[in-house]
């Protein structure tokens, strides 16, 4: 493909916006599947206030999602968020061209699996984002901080289109770890966004630094990120020594912060609580790891959700 890939991001919220703006700035011909900010993308593109500077633009193409594309896109990026009831295959199918690549800009575990199953034959590449960016209004988005991608093929490899892919993201301004691991790096991600995300909504929507210096909050942080790391161990992805205080100093050092679950919460939106901890769950079930604290977190937030 000599020409610049022609993307269309489905689920362009904080994330899908994002990444679709750097992707518009490295040279791609970039389109929108809308839902509720239609109407304010379509007249006004997406207005961001970034450190990166003014990342602002208009997509080539606003869909609406009955729409039918025009011309099918090289890469579909995924960016909505992973709830139980959201179909994502079916939100994807009508999309798909026999050679598009899907691209998953999605947190958790465990959630690529429905859309390989889906599209065995296109290919398949997961991305996690370290990034903190947040919708402020229709087609209004506040890049706080980072950006930086970690990629790879689903199950694992690093292709042509990863490699393609890496590179425009890098040409638009960010950062990108490529990887042919991406299972283990989702397992990585998930040390942090396991206890934090889920403990902040029990925490009514508290920021990290709240969480830590609560009375035992740093301990019960610590075990539950040994119980993450028990069950990555038994999947078949030993964690690196010393990542418990590795991540807890990063976390420190970024100041108080609310992760994108406690912003849901706060938001009255649904929470990824099964792709973030229930999947960790079932996993530690399968493989007959004992994860107390996990299991009673899940139960507690279950209880709240019912
Ligand atoms: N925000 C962050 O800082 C980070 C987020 N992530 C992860 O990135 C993923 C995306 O999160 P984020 O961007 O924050 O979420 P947002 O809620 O900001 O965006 C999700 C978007 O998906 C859209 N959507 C959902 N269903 C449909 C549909 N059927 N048709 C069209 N659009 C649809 C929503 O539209 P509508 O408004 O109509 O619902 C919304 O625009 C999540 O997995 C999250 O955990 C990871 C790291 C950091
Ligand atoms: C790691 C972090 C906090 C930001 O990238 C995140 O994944 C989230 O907000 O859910």
């Amino acid at each position: 493909m000599n020409r610049f890939p022609r993307v269309l991001v489905i689920g362009a919220g904080a994330i899908g916006s994002f990444y679709g703006a750097i992707l518009k700035r490295a040279g791609c011909e970039v389109a929108v599947v809308l839902r509720s900010d239609y109407e304010a993308v379509n007249a006004n593109g997406f207005r961001f206030t970034s450190s990166l500077g003014d990342l602002s633009w208009r997509p080539d193409q606003v869909y609406g999602p009955n729409d039918t594309p025009v011309q099918t896109a090289d890469y579909i990026l995924l960016c909505v968020k992973v709830l139980p009831g959201v179909d994502r295959a079916a939100l994807v199918r009508p999309w798909m061209g026999e050679h598009t690549g899907l691209v998953l800009i999605e947190n958790g575990l465990d959630i690529e699996r429905e859309l390989a199953d889906a599209f065995p034959t296109n290919p398949l590449v997961s991305c996690l984002a370290f990034i903190a960016v947040s919708r402020t209004g229709p087609g209004e988005v506040n890049h706080q901080a980072y950006g930086q991608l970690v990629m790879g093929n689903f199950p694992r490899g690093f292709d042509e289109h990863c490699a393609r892919l890496s590179e425009l993201f890098q040409q638009g301004g960010i950062k990108v770890d490529e990887t042919d691991a991406v299972v283990g790096e989702r397992w990585r991600k998930c040390v942090w966004n396991t206890p934090f995300n889920p403990l902040s909504v029990l925490a009514n929507g508290a920021d990290t630094l709240s969480m830590l210096d609560a009375p035992g909050g740093e301990s019960l942080i610590r075990t539950l990120m040994e119980e993450v790391i028990a069950v990555a161990e038994a999947d078949g992805y030993p964690m690196p020594d010393g990542i418990i205080d590795k991540n807890l100093e990063g976390t420190r050092k970024m100041g108080a912060y609310k992760n994108s679950m406690a912003l849901d919460y706060l938001q009255g939106r649904a929470i990824e609580l099964d792709a973030i901890l229930g999947n960790v769950v079932a996993i530690a079930r399968q493989h007959q790891v004992p994860v107390p604290h996990l299991q009673t977190i899940l139960v507690a937030l279950r209880m709240r959700q019912a």
